[in-house]
């Protein structure tokens, strides 16, 4: 199991924002919905290793993430909701330095592998400044594939794009989960419907379904993606 966490917590101040979570996931893209503040970032960062848990515990390729932090980052590509970017560097600057980090060998082939994967060709030669928001996301994308992780974390990744870029980068996602384990966090259902292999929905820090698509229709009468989550987190 690529991923297994068990009871995990946060609490900011006096406030729960992840109360004692447990889910496994493996080979796959694992939709990972929840109203605005349901805990779903906080979740995300705590298995990537940029916030602690409070309690709890998660493994990530077999890797602890409190006793083995930097093997779990080997193991992770991140893309964090606000995609953080250096926007004045080149495109494949930006690409070199995130490859030195890992010290990859041969990075200039598997720089552009993943200029190719990403679709980032044409707009290779620009700053990152210069680039529109959809190719901006790409970047993100490409510097989260780069060491070729097996689990990829991916955050709210098409939030903002155009209907094209929508369907490529979903494309993109779905040849990812085929061999890695992917946990993709979206409010559009669509894209659930379209890449997610599994879903999980959390509510207020709880986690109240865990299933596959399929299973979840079977379960609420065959009604929509959209309905279920509705009456699940208004319940
Ligand atoms: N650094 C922080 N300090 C205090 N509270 C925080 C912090 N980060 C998040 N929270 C709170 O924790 C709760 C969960 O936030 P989180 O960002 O994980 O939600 P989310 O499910 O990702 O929401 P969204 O869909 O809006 O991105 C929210 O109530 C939020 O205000």
């Amino acid at each position: 199991m690529s991923i297994q966490v068990a009871a995990l917590s946060k609490v900011y101040g006096v406030q729960k924002a992840v109360n004692a979570i447990s889910f496994e996931a493996k080979t796959g893209v694992l939709g990972f919905l929840g109203p605005n503040g349901a805990g779903k970032s906080t979740t995300m960062k705590m298995l990537t290793g940029y916030i602690p848990p409070t309690d709890g515990t998660a493994t990530v390729n077999g890797f602890d993430i409190i006793k083995q932090p930097l093997e779990v980052k080997r193991s992770i590509g991140y893309l964090p909701e606000s995609n953080p970017l250096y926007t004045d560097m080149y495109v494949k600057e930006a690409l070199d330095f995130i490859a030195g980090i890992h010290q990859l060998h041969d990075a200039n082939k598997r720089i552009a592998e993943v200029i190719e994967q990403t679709g980032l060709g044409p707009e290779q030669h620009k700053k990152i400044g210069q680039l529109s928001k959809g190719y901006r996301q790409r970047v993100g994308l490409a510097q989260a594939i780069l060491h070729d992780p097996q689990v990829l974390i991916l955050d709210e990744p098409t939030s903002g794009l155009d209907p094209n870029q929508l369907i490529e980068i979903r494309q993109l996602i779905s040849e990812l989960g085929r061999s890695k384990t992917v946990i993709l966090s979206t409010h559009i259902m669509q894209e659930v419907e379209a890449v997610c292999n599994n879903v999980i929905i959390i509510n207020k820090g709880n986690i109240v379904a865990n299933d596959t698509l399929a299973n979840l229709r079977d379960k609420n009468a065959n009604a929509s993606l959209e309905s279920i989550f509705i009456k699940l987190t208004n319940a």
